[in-house]
């Protein structure tokens, strides 16, 4: 899949930009702040109609300005489609071949996006919201009912932690209705729970090829899903139901006394192991970025076998980060067949034997000098 042409009106540091991509690798090249991030912003926030960078429309739209629109033309192997996206501070339109889609759930999948930036080198040693919100968008753009599941769980999670502090501040007292509340949260968790744990394994399968090609075949990398559920009852989604109903009958005076839910996918964690040990706690600084590395990779890989098309790569100064024998796996990797976008200050750091043709954009104060 490939992005051919985008327009973007009065977003960020664009007031009006009309531009047509290369297949190929396309480089962003251009000073501090001229407005390379804002251009990959804009092809991540077209893909997932959210940006990467702040959840307020306000900040995408040009300061002055009331409403931003952006517009691409996507090229899969079944045709071509118009994805359009108008925002404005307190919401969004999205169509998909001018029809207005009421669900974000039909947008999103249309233009799937990886987008790599220095920070997620931290994937592995950052916070655990980090990760679930790297299971959640990555697995959300290859399944709209994965995205589905987690947009109902996130409704139903409001409600009942709201339910719970009712109850532990004694404005509330029916526990019926908690139990309802949590045999509907427990469906979408369980839901949930099962394909992050099926798809983990499926990213690990590619991810582990990749490790061991960087680690030059001394190290094995292992993913492994972290939840307060036994892991013997992850192996199908009525068993992980099941297991959350007890944790919830078990321990319902412990939440009504904190107010909150405690057990589902907003407390779980991806943890990384190499060679069998938690790279997070005994990983050296390069084999977290290693193993950081080969799961982002490995994710083209997965994204293609799941939607049956390649993904967009969205590099933001990420090449900068990694040294060269990261550097060549990374460029080899995506060689002639991912359609890339990488933001650089300057050329002098990107191998440039690795990248085949690319096609230059020179980024000066929300325009690109052609
Ligand atoms: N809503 C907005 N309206 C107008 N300009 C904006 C808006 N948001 C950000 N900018 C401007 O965009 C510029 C930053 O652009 P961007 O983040 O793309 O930088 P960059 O080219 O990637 O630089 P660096 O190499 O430092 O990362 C800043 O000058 C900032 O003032």
């Amino acid at each position: 899949m490939r992005i051919d042409e985008l327009k973007l009106r009065n977003f960020r540091n664009y007031e009006r930009l009309d531009v047509a991509f290369a297949p190929g690798v396309n480089v962003l090249i251009g000073e501090n702040a001229q407005g390379k991030t804002n251009l990959l912003e804009a092809i991540y926030v077209l893909a997932l109609a959210r940006s990467h960078r702040t959840s307020n429309n306000r900040n995408l739209i040009t300061w002055e300005h009331k409403t931003a629109s952006l517009w691409g033309q996507i090229r899969r192997a079944t045709g071509s489609t118009q994805l359009e996206l108008r925002l404005n501070p307190s919401g969004k339109q999205a169509k998909v071949n001018h029809i207005e889609q009421a669900k974000l759930s039909t947008y999103v999948g249309q233009l799937n996006v990886i987008l790599f930036a220095p920070e997620d080198l931290k994937l592995v040693k950052g916070a655990p919201q980090v990760r679930r919100r790297f299971m959640d968008i990555e697995f959300g753009q290859m399944s709209n009912r994965y995205l589905y599941n987690v947009s109902q769980y996130r409704r139903i999670l409001k409600q009942r932690n709201a339910y719970l502090r009712q109850l532990h501040f004694q404005t509330a007292h029916d526990r019926v209705y908690l139990t309802v509340l949590s045999d509907q949260l427990a469906a979408y968790a369980a839901e949930i729970i099962f394909q992050r744990v099926q798809l983990l394994r499926r990213l690990q399968h590619w991810s582990q090829a990749l490790h061991a090609e960087i680690s030059q075949h001394r190290e094995e990398l292992q993913f492994r899903y972290s939840t307060a559920l036994p892991r013997e009852q992850l192996t199908s989604v009525d068993m992980i139901y099941q297991a959350l109903l007890q944790k919830f009958a078990d321990n319902q005076e412990k939440e009504i006394q904190q107010g909150t839910t405690l057990y589902g996918p907003q407390r779980d964690d991806l943890r990384f192991l190499v060679n069998g040990k938690d790279v997070a706690t005994f990983g050296s600084q390069g084999q977290q970025r290693t193993a950081a590395l080969a799961t982002k990779l490995a994710e083209i890989d997965l994204m293609k076998d799941e939607t049956g098309e390649y993904p967009v790569l969205l590099l933001d100064d990420v090449l900068s980060e990694l040294d060269d024998i990261r550097q060549t796996h990374l460029l080899t990797a995506i060689q002639n067949k991912v359609q890339t976008f990488l933001t650089t200050t300057s050329l002098s750091g990107v191998s440039a034997e690795l990248i085949h043709d690319p096609r230059l954009f020179h980024i000066h104060g929300g325009k690109i000098d052609q």
